[in-house]
């Protein structure tokens, strides 16, 4: 549905460009993932979607019309939430949406009925009175969500929403936006949380120095012919096992319960797992063949996600 080619911005004074090129196809439906760490260039690239911003260079096309034309003849078919809380503090958490949604321009029914759907998709009936400044920062991240969603777009542009909520409004978001992504709606969530992105995106795009680096389907990316071998052990290796396995498996790196392989033949797995078993340190958790996002962004940039 989304084609971007060869996407290039710079800020003025800049040595060096937020995008330096980048080439990316966005499916028409499911929750896209645009991963990579602080600076990478994902919060210039969904500004440019959300027409804040203009591209230097490249062009965006959105099912083969081009993005300018597209939001002309639907102004509010793509809608960005952003990192920062974009409502009145002042004002209650029904007074904002309806002020957003007057801003829309839609009628008086059409407008209370968006408001109506906008709160009860991110669960906010209950503080509805409340003035926003009140709010919890989870409340405030749905809000933000809420007043991205009046508009009903579809494509839905997520700027970091989880940044600075706990664990439980965290969750709550996530449930809440791959819930967002049926019904031929495109959801591009940015982040620099691994987890976050291998729990909600069917597809992901690593992005680095305004590049991707890599792109493909969740399970393309994190597939792993190397037979990459990660066991969670119910306990420590006994040091005598520890010193044999070493020196069968030199690249064995083993922290406390956690032992790590980089690469194992996939014949060599029954018997490794015996013989840990037998050892009286069965393994309680393996992973056979697969690399996480993070062990994949650190091989494509030797740096962390988190540098
Ligand atoms: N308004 C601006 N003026 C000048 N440079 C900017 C501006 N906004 C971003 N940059 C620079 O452009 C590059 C990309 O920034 P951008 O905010 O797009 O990255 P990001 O991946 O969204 O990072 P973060 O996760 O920290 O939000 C960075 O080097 C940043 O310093």
């Amino acid at each position: 549905m989304l084609r971007i080619r060869g996407l290039v911005h710079h800020y003025p004074r800049q040595p060096q460009p937020a995008l330096a090129g980048i080439d990316l196809d966005v499916p028409g439906e499911g929750v896209f993932g645009l991963l990579g760490p602080n600076g990478a260039g994902k919060t210039t690239l969904i500004s440019i979607l959300a027409g804040l911003l203009d591209a230097d260079a490249g062009g965006i096309d959105i099912d083969g019309e081009s993005l300018a034309a597209y939001r002309r003849r639907h102004p509010a078919a793509i809608a960005l939430v952003p990192q920062e809380h974009a409502f009145y503090p002042m004002l209650t958490v029904t007074e904002n949406l309806r002020f957003f949604a007057g801003v829309l321009g839609l009628g008086r029914t059409e407008a209370r009925a968006r408001v109506a759907a906008a709160s009860a998709a991110t669960q906010l009936e209950g503080v509805a009175g409340q003035r926003a400044e009140t709010l919890s920062g989870g409340l405030r991240r749905r809000l933000n969500l809420a007043i991205g969603l009046l508009g009903a777009p579809r494509l839905l542009l997520l700027d970091e929403p989880t940044v600075g909520v706990d664990p439980q409004s965290r969750a709550f978001l996530l449930d809440t936006i791959r819930g967002l992504a049926g019904d031929g709606r495109t959801v591009i969530y940015t982040s620099h949380y691994m987890d976050e992105v291998e729990a909600l995106c069917s597809r992901v795009a690593i992005i680095d120095h305004g590049r991707v680096l890599a792109a493909d389907t969740l399970a393309g990316l994190l597939h792993d012919d190397a037979g990459r071998l990660a066991l969670r052990l119910a306990q420590p290796l006994p040091a005598a096992l520890a010193a044999r396995l070493a020196a069968q498996h030199p690249a064995l790196h083993t922290h406390g319960c956690e032992v790590l392989l980089p690469a194992l033949e996939p014949a060599a797995l029954p018997a490794l797992l015996t013989e840990l078993a037998a050892a009286g340190c069965p393994a309680q958790a393996v992973d056979y063949g697969r690399q996480n996002l993070e062990t994949l962004f650190m091989r494509l940039t030797r740096r962390s996600l988190r540098d």
